[in-house]
């Protein structure tokens, strides 16, 4: 299966309409990818916090509306990065969304930890309260966002939940990229899971976006790594690789669920 891993620049001065048409021609260009990924908060720009109650969509705004009509367009599942999304009680979330090859949303996660480093997201977004899973032809399939990195209980209890592969839409900043590197790995081969890591790039106020989106497989080798441009990242992957991986080193069996008993 091909995934296609989209680095998008959300610069200062370019429009959210302006960078929707751009990027649906690039996607548009993606004929034959299974699956196409893209990062935290592409459209709105995750920096830009001043946009975030003007630019807030529903599950039909302007980001899904364009990336359900490539999906549809194109047959592949899309995973659309994240979305501000506003669902009329005036929270705001940072909503994660998956679409089929049929445009409808399969799967919709939003962000558990938001960030509150030289960010203002944890004072203007709500954190979510789900972990939902999907299955796909890629297999058991969820979504955790940026900074949900960092969690190791979250990524416990989604691999509790029998995921297979996690998509991690991002805006990490280039001066933690080594971080990005290290915990993409780690989570991949702790879960024995396939990790999709779609990072941002360019400028955002003043904040230099990473880039370097990752395809990591069950056994924590890196299967590709992008530079720190915009680029189009693209991945075979094999889905049955989850469960060879798994066969042949069964360390998951050996997991306890729960390791609070242990006396001091
Ligand atoms: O954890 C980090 O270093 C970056 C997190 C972040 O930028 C985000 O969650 O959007």
């Amino acid at each position: 299966m091909k995934v296609a891993l989209v680095q998008v620049a959300s610069p200062d001065g370019e429009t959210q309409a302006e960078r929707i048409a751009r990027v649906e021609q690039t996607l548009r260009g993606l004929n034959g990818v299974d699956l196409i990924v893209l990062p935290e908060l592409w459209s709105a720009g995750y920096f830009h916090f001043d946009d975030y109650a003007s630019l807030a969509e529903t599950m039909d705004g302007p980001t899904v509306t364009m990336c359900s009509r490539v999906a549809r367009d194109l047959q592949a599942h899309v995973h659309l990065g994240s979305i501000v999304e506003t669902s009329g009680n005036g929270q705001l979330k940072n909503t994660s969304i998956l679409l089929s090859p049929e445009g409808r949303v399969i799967h919709s996660y939003s962000k558990v930890h938001v960030f509150g480093y030289q960010s203002l997201e944890s004072k203007l977004l709500t954190p979510g309260s789900a972990l939902p899973v999907v299955q796909t032809p890629f297999g058991r399939v969820t979504g955790t966002t940026c900074y949900d990195l960092r969690f190791p209980g979250l990524w416990m209890e989604l691999s509790k939940r029998g995921v297979e592969l996690v998509i991690v839409p991002a805006a990490w900043p280039a001066a933690r990229r080594e971080h990005w590197r290290l915990l993409t790995s780690a989570r991949a081969l702790e879960h024995q899971i396939f990790v999709l890591a779609c990072n941002a790039v360019g400028e955002q106020a003043g904040v230099t976006l990473g880039g370097h989106s990752r395809v990591v497989d069950p056994s924590g080798v890196v299967l590709a790594e992008a530079g720190d441009e915009e680029e189009v990242l693209i991945v075979d992957i094999d889905p049955d690789q989850v469960r060879a991986t798994r066969e042949e080193f069964p360390v998951l069996a050996d997991r306890l669920p729960a390791y609070d008993h242990l006396t001091n």
